[in-house]
Order: structure tokens, then sequence, then C-alpha cells
């Protein structure tokens, strides 16, 4: 692999805003790109600037977005506790500017204004891009082929092929059109080009579309433009996805599609003080719900939160959701959204043939929207397997990694438990490389904090358990390793789906042991799905059956703990540790029962 990417990165860092320390991270450079890092800095900056960045490859950009919305969100978190709002529930004033001095019965005023300035922009915008009209089935056949769209169901509506066409097509409301505009959405990515419209005919979707291709605007968009003005007036709109980190980065989205209109979006996540709790009165101000399941059915049992008027549920993730871990909270949920014109969009890269029949059992007449292969990898990732014999040879694999400078920073490490990550971590950070870790049980300020550090480009290799796996974007993200082999299909495709998001190449290397070898199969399926190289000898490698792979979801492969550490010494501190136990126990023994006799007496 070529050396010049993680160099690029260096310079991007640089180059884009975020200001990097290179004196201080030095060592870190000279380790990930030790030939780099013997250059002069002035020398390397001079030359390596002014490489053109994409628009969307904001990784960095973000960063100082990030950066200003958190000061931001402290400054709105203050406001919030002094004037006693919920804290969990973030009421979106503060961000929508109400530029427009948008309110429930501005709408028709909206769409004057509408006439007068912003669509004024969006007109000329129209005229310059409007898209490729297709006209007939045949157009749209050709269409949906070229950009490898399947669909299944009844009625289905016609892609769209520009946002400008879209909007005049639907008669969006100038802020959306402004919003996409701005955001340089100008052009669909397939799943946004069928989904969409099929959103706006008021159908129910399962939609399943590689990582990274967009799939939240996919479902943001038609929601938006469905619920026309701000009510305020009870939630309308319900997005549940699986973790706290993907909830609030849909939140997020919604803020920056919603400015200049004052939707107020509530977000609930398991992390709830509950001393103070979020009340009824408070919960049905609000239009939008983005939410865990967990939080929504513990508020939902408390009877603090009403879904009746909710006409757009939304599931994404779908197939997590609706894994035996959620179902029960999911059917909780189905059964609060009790409106007859309920409308549910099932969102998803994976989608396993049962979780599909599940779903229409409870959907109304679903149009089915597969972009590409079904379960398959995005083409712009590089994969690869390394064999690394032991369980001791993954660690010797990392560091040589490291110092041959084949570890391209920013990178996530995904590993197989809690107890490993930390394991791990505690390896890598004496290696005095800029590494952090996030798990479940870290509190939800240090994941926050690792999160922002990672996006802004502080942290350059990240360690992390499948909590991470779905749904992140990290746009930056030059590789993911598998330091332990995934425990499904699923968990594969969305692991190395944090990197080569919205078109951009990335790399996943995936690390297999002895006791891995079984299981090969299943990640050379999608690395052949994929189109990528894939030696013989692999592709003839024995596939493994239901009952093993069943297995192997339930139970990950029992795995020598990671350390440097000889076996010999290992056992040697175990043994000590024990004596020093039973000696503790012992004593405790001892103290016991004289301190039990007060109470029997
Ligand atoms: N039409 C578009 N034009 C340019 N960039 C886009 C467009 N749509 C989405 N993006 C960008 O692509 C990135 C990936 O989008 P998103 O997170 O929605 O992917 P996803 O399909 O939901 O991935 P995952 O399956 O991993 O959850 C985001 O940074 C988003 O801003």
């Amino acid at each position: 692999m070529s050396k010049k990417p993680a160099l690029d990165v260096f310079s991007l860092l640089a180059g884009s805003g975020t200001r990097f320390d290179k004196r201080r991270f030095k060592a870190d450079i000279q380790l990930f790109e030790p030939e780099a890092a013997a250059v002069p800095v002035s020398r390397k900056r001079k030359g390596s600037v002014t490489v053109a960045l994409a628009p969307e490859l904001d990784f960095f950009q973000s960063a100082a977005a990030e950066e200003g919305r958190k000061n931001k969100d402290a400054k709105k978190k203050t406001t919030a506790k002094k004037s006693g709002d919920y804290v969990e529930a973030d009421s979106d004033e503060d961000d929508n500017h109400a530029s427009d001095e948008d309110s429930d019965v501005d709408e028709v005023a909206d769409q004057k204004k509408s006439k007068t300035k912003a669509d004024s922009d969006d007109e000329k915008e129209s005229e310059e891009d409007n898209g490729v009209v297709l006209e007939n089935e045949e157009q749209v056949e050709a269409f949906r082929k070229e950009q490898r769209i399947r669909v299944q169901g009844t009625d289905v509506p016609f892609p769209f092929t520009s946002y400008a066409g879209l909007c005049d097509r639907y008669q969006f409301p100038a802020y959306l059109r402004k919003n996409l505009t701005t955001q340089h959405y100008t052009t669909p990515t397939p799943i946004q080009m069928q989904s969409i419209p099929v959103m706006l005919h008021e159908r129910e979707i399962i939609a399943c579309a590689p990582t990274g291709s967009g799939k939240t605007l996919a479902f943001l968009v038609p929601i938006l433009f469905a619920l026309g003005a701000p009510k305020g007036d009870g939630f309308r709109a319900v997005v549940i996805s699986p973790t706290r980190e993907l909830a609030l980065q849909i939140h997020r989205h919604i803020k920056n599609l919603t400015r200049g209109r004052n939707f107020k979006t509530c977000v609930l996540t398991k992390a709830t003080n509950p001393s103070n709790p979020i009340t009824s009165a408070q919960l049905a101000k609000f239009d939008i719900l983005v939410t865990t399941p967990l939080r929504l059915v513990h508020a939902l049992d408390q009877d603090s939160i009403k879904l009746d008027k909710v006409r757009h549920l939304i599931l994404d993730e779908a197939d997590k959701l609706l894994e035996l871990g959620f179902l029960t909270q999911m059917d909780s949920v189905f059964a609060a959204c009790s409106s007859p014109h309920l409308q549910r969009s099932l969102f998803s890269a994976t989608m396993p043939s049962g979780i599909e029949s599940l779903a229409r059992t409870f959907m109304r007449d679903p149009i089915r929207v597969i972009i590409g292969t079904i379960n398959s990898a995005t083409s712009t990732i590089k994969q690869s397997l390394k064999y690394v014999g032991e369980e001791s040879g993954k660690l010797i694999e990392m560091r040589q990694m490291v110092q041959g400078g084949q570890l391209k920073p920013p990178a996530l490490i995904f590993v197989q438990s809690i107890e490993r990550a930390k394991e791990l971590f505690s390896e890598l950070v004496y290696d005095g490389i800029n590494v952090d870790v996030i798990h479940s049980e870290r509190t939800k300020a240090q994941r926050d904090a690792v999160i922002q550090s990672f996006r802004s480009g502080k942290t350059w290799v990240l360690i992390a358990t499948d909590l991470m796996s779905r749904g992140i974007d990290f746009k930056g993200v030059s590789m993911v390793i598998n330091y332990d082999f995934p425990q499904s299909v699923q968990s594969y495709i969305h692991r190395i789906g944090r990197t080569g998001r919205a078109g951009r190449e990335g790399a996943a290397v995936t690390f297999f042991t002895k006791a891995d070898a079984e299981y090969l199969k299943i990640v050379v399926n999608v690395m052949k799905e994929s189109g990528c190289d894939v030696p013989e000898w692999l592709l003839n490698v024995k596939n493994p059956n239901k009952k093993e792979r069943k297995n192997l979801r339930k139970r990950a492969i029992q795995r020598d703990t990671i350390s440097t550490m000889s076996k010999y010494d290992a056992k040697k501190i175990a043994k000590k540790r024990n004596i020093v136990d039973d000696s503790k126990k012992r004593k405790q023994e001892k103290v016991a029962p004289e301190k039990a006799a007060p109470v029997k007496a």
C-alpha cells in the first residue's frame, strides 16, 4: 500500500481548519509515517496543503463546526438548566435562529417568502440542475438499472434525479430547499432517489442500501416535507435508533435540515437523569422524537409520553431493532403508535431474510428498495484478511503495522468485548499511539468526549466494541481493523462500513487466528460480492452451516487475554492475586461474626 494517503491525512488536518500540534505529535507522525516525519514540517506544508479536498470530505471541517456546536450546546445546557428545562429533551429553538420568524401559522407567509427571496435562488438552482426527467416506465427501468436500484411492490413511484427537480415536483417548502442547497445536497444518492418518492407517496418501505450511502437523509427529507410546519402539539414523527450515539447524530442532521424552521425535536436516550424526569406536559410540546427503544419504552411505561399522533415511524438500523433483544420493546412501541395512518419505514445496510419476513407481518403493502446487492459492503472499501496464527500474533501484527506505516489514521479497531477493548487500550497506549477507547461502560460524558476527540483528529486510533459499529458517520476514517473476527456477517458489514463512506476510499483489515478459520467464509463471501480480490484458496474454504453461524452469533470465541506478558508471568501474577484475595477473604470471615452479632441480638 502506498504511504501517501496517511501523509495526506496529516496535511488535511493542517489544511482544513484543524490545528495540529505537529511538534507535540511528532512521535506519532513518526510511528505512522516514518519517512514523512523525517521531512521538515515547513517543507511538507508547502507541498501538500494544496491537496484538493472533496467538499464532502469534511471530517475535519465538521470538527470546527463541532467545536462551535459544542460551545453552543454547553451554553444551551446552562440556559436549559437555568430555565428548568429538561436537558435530555433538547429543544431546537436556539439552533433554528427563527430568522424567518417561523411559527405554526406562518406557513402561508413562509411560502410567500419562498416566492420572493429563498426561491429566487432555488429557481436559479433549478434552471441549472433539474436533473433528468424520467417520463415513462422504460426510461425509469433503464435509470434504475444504471443506479443499481431494485424495487419490489405495487405502484412504485418514479425515482428523482436531482434535488432541484424534486423540490419543484413536490413544491418543497423554502426552508428545506435552502437547507439542502446550502449543505451541498444537490445530487441524490441512489437510496435517496428511490426511497424519498416512495415515502412522499405515503407508502411503507423496507430499504436496504450500503453503509455510508445517505440513508439518514433518505428518511429525514420526506418526514420533514410531510410534517409541513412545526406545531409543537405532540409527536408526529418518531425515529428509533439502537444506540444513543446514533440518536444524537440523527438529531444533528435534523437540526441542520430544519434551520430556519422552528421544529421542536426531543432526544431521549438511556442516559436519563431519573431525579429530573421530563414531564408529560413538556413532552407534549414537541414535533419530532429521536430515541433509543429502551428509553422510549421506559417513558411509555411511566405513561409520560403519547404516541397516538405519530404518523411517521422510522426504524434506523431496522434489522438490529427487530432482533430478539429489542423485539419486546418494539412491540410496545408499535402498540403505542395507534394512528390508523401510521406510516412505517425500515432502513438498514443489512436485512436478513428472517427479519424482513417478520417486518412484513406488521407492515402495510410495503415497497422494498434495495441498492446493489442485499447484505453487501460498499465497493470503495479495500477489504483484506490477515492470518495471525495464535491470539498473541494479533498484537505483534498490530505493532508491525504501526512501525511499518501500514496503519493509516484515523483508524477504528473493533474487538469483541469491553474487557478486550480495555486490554488492547492498555497495550497500545504505551506504544505512544494517540489512542482512545469507547464502550458502554464508559460514562456518557466520556463517550461524548471520545467521539468529539476522534472527529476532531486529536485521537487517531479508536478502539471500539460493536457499540460503534452501526450508523456512526466518521467521514474521514481511513481504515478499520477487525482485531477480533466479527460474530456475524451483519457485524462485519457495519463495522467496515465506518470507512469508505459517501464515495470515499477506505481499507478494512480482518485478523484471523486458527480458531476463526471455520468462519472465514462469512467475510470471504462479502469480499467477493463487493468485488475485492480474493485468493483462490479462500474461495474454496467451506461455508459455516446455519448452526455454526448461530453459535458464533450467540457466543464469541474464547480468546486469550490481550497482553504482551508471557504466559508464565501472567500465571505468576494470577497466583499472587489469588493468595492475596484468599487472605483478605479469611480476614473478613474472622471479622464478620463479631459484626453480625448485634444484629442477631
Ligand atoms: N446526496 C448527498 N450528497 C452528498 N453527501 C451526502 C448525500 N447524502 C448523504 N451524504 C453524506 O453521506 C454521509 C453518510 O450518510 P449516512 O450517515 O446517512 O449514511 P448511512 O447510509 O445511513 O450509513 P450507515 O448504514 O452506516 O448508517 C453523511 O456524511 C452524509 O452527510
